[in-house]
């Protein structure tokens, strides 16, 4: 699986997103952040921005849900234009027929976890999802520290992943920089979403060029899965 920069635009100038958009060109898809002020204790964006966004933005986009009912919410946001949607586990009522319902609209579905929730109970369902996101702050806020205590998560998705030779994304979300992207990626994630580190630079994509370097070269010296 390649390696894909994210960069999310809750550090971007929300004045301004079509331009913020184009200074992030050398990035694999855009991350966007839909919070509800239920699920966790911030609003950022809803559907109307997510679809205009969609038909303005040169990269795809992947949506992270951090909202109440992503059972009922999930596939309107597929509909709007999204190449991924990622719900939260501990905010669905059916994980995995809200999955479903955003395959069907030939749109990656993921699943998110808080930094205390468990991967357990998912290990054996892995086929119904195409991205499984560990996050690796509290969601809510950019600009946090990342957590390497959610790093065996990790790991224990990634060595599930490999075994039923699945070509699974795995995402980590939160505090991800220069320094924490290689311990991210040794732990086998394949998937990063970067917002302060990317938007707070003076040349975004310079970061993105080392950010990707840092994770290609720790995924390079780390034993193979
Ligand atoms: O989901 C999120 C927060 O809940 C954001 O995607 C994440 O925080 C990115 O910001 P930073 O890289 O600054 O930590
Ligand atoms: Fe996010």
């Amino acid at each position: 699986m390649a390696l894909h920069i994210h960069p999310s635009i809750l550090a971007a100038d929300f004045a301004n997103l079509e331009r913020e958009l184009q200074r992030i060109g050398e990035a694999d898809l855009v991350h966007v952040d839909v919070m509800d002020n239920h699920f966790v204790p911030n609003l950022t964006l809803g559907l109307p921005v997510v679809e205009r966004l969609a038909e303005v933005s040169p990269l795809p986009l992947d949506l992270h849900l951090m909202i109440d009912d992503p059972d009922r919410w999930a596939p309107d946001y597929a509909a709007a234009g999204a190449a991924s949607v990622t719900f939260h586990a501990e905010a669905a009522r059916d994980a995995v027929a809200t999955a479903r319902a955003i395959r069907a609209r030939g749109v990656r579905a993921g699943l998110a976890l808080k930094p205390a929730s468990s991967a357990d109970q998912w290990l054996p369902l892995l086929d119904e999802f195409d991205l499984l996101l560990v996050m690796t702050v509290e969601p809510g806020f950019g600009g946090q520290e990342f957590m390497a205590e959610t790093m065996p998560k990790l790991a224990q998705l990634a060595d599930a992943a490999a075994r039923e030779g699945r070509d699974l994304r795995l995402q980590v979300d939160g505090g991800i920089s220069p320094r924490t992207i290689g311990i991210a990626a040794e732990n086998g994630a394949n998937s990063f979403v970067a917002g302060s580190s990317i938007f707070g630079s003076a040349d975004p994509g310079a970061t993105i060029r080392e950010l990707r370097d840092a994770a290609q070269r720790a995924l390079e010296a780390a034993p193979q899965r």
